[in-house]
């Protein structure tokens, strides 16, 4: 095994996204937030969209996993659910691509699994599949995907929430059925970064609890006083 798989392997990966109307959605801010993760010692980064993955590659060694989210008007945005974009993230430098192999993509998209072995022979790149639940992480595993992240859990109807805690079981179930398995979603704590590794993971993937401040500002002050008679 070589490439972006061992090269995160035990590690942090940074994703450094940020949603539109949000005060850092420019793209030359997504690059200083992977520049900070590099210089923090993440091993990886998680970038949406070709135009951040292209400024992200400019300016970091790291390698990049690339992916991008299709908005729909209703219902949370899509991951990479066509090859076309698959092919421009990696025309901008992503090495790695992330899709989401979840029932609902398979619904309006077709089979998830086909677009991971497509991916992984037209393009030559490894494939994170981004799923909710343990069958959807084996389906994906057994298509051929690289590895799988529990990044969806929580967010589809398949997958109730965790009470805004990351889904460490999942991890831990996909792990002892022999999946190379990233935990992705929630991480907040160093105590679930170690869980995670604890429970079998091959790297973790943190987002918001490094990159949104505008997040982490609100909980923190609804932790306080006022915050609490709001
Ligand atoms: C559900 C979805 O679309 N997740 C996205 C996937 O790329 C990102 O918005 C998350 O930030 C990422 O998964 C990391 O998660 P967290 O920010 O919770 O650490």
């Amino acid at each position: 095994m070589t490439g972006t798989l061992m090269a995160i392997r035990d590690g942090l990966v940074v994703s450094c996204q940020a949603p539109d109307g949000h005060p850092l959605r420019r793209t030359p801010v997504i690059a200083l937030l992977a520049e900070c993760a590099e210089r923090g010692g993440a091993v990886g980064l998680r970038v949406n969209h070709p135009d951040d993955v292209r400024a992200v590659k400019d300016v970091v060694r790291l390698p990049v996993i690339g992916l991008t989210k299709v908005v729909r008007q209703e219902g949370r945005a899509l991951i990479t659910p066509e090859y076309g974009l698959a092919e421009q993230l990696v025309a901008a430098g992503a090495d790695m691509v992330a899709v989401e192999a979840t029932e609902e993509v398979e619904a309006l998209y077709g089979d998830p699994r086909a677009l991971v072995t497509r991916i992984r022979e037209g393009l030559g790149v490894q494939v994170m599949a981004d799923v909710s639940t343990l069958e959807e992480g084996l389906r994906a595993w057994d298509a051929g995907a690289d590895v799988v992240s529990s990044t969806l859990s929580g967010y589809t109807p398949a997958s109730p929430g965790a009470g805004g805690e990351p889904d460490l079981d999942l991890v831990a179930r996909l792990a002892s059925r022999g999946v190379r398995t990233v935990a992705e979603g929630r991480l907040a704590t160093t105590g679930h970064v170690t869980t995670a590794f604890a429970a079998g993971a091959w790297a973790v993937v943190v987002g918001g609890a490094v990159t949104d401040p505008l997040a982490i500002t609100r909980r923190l002050a609804a932790a306080t006083p006022l915050g609490t008679r709001r």
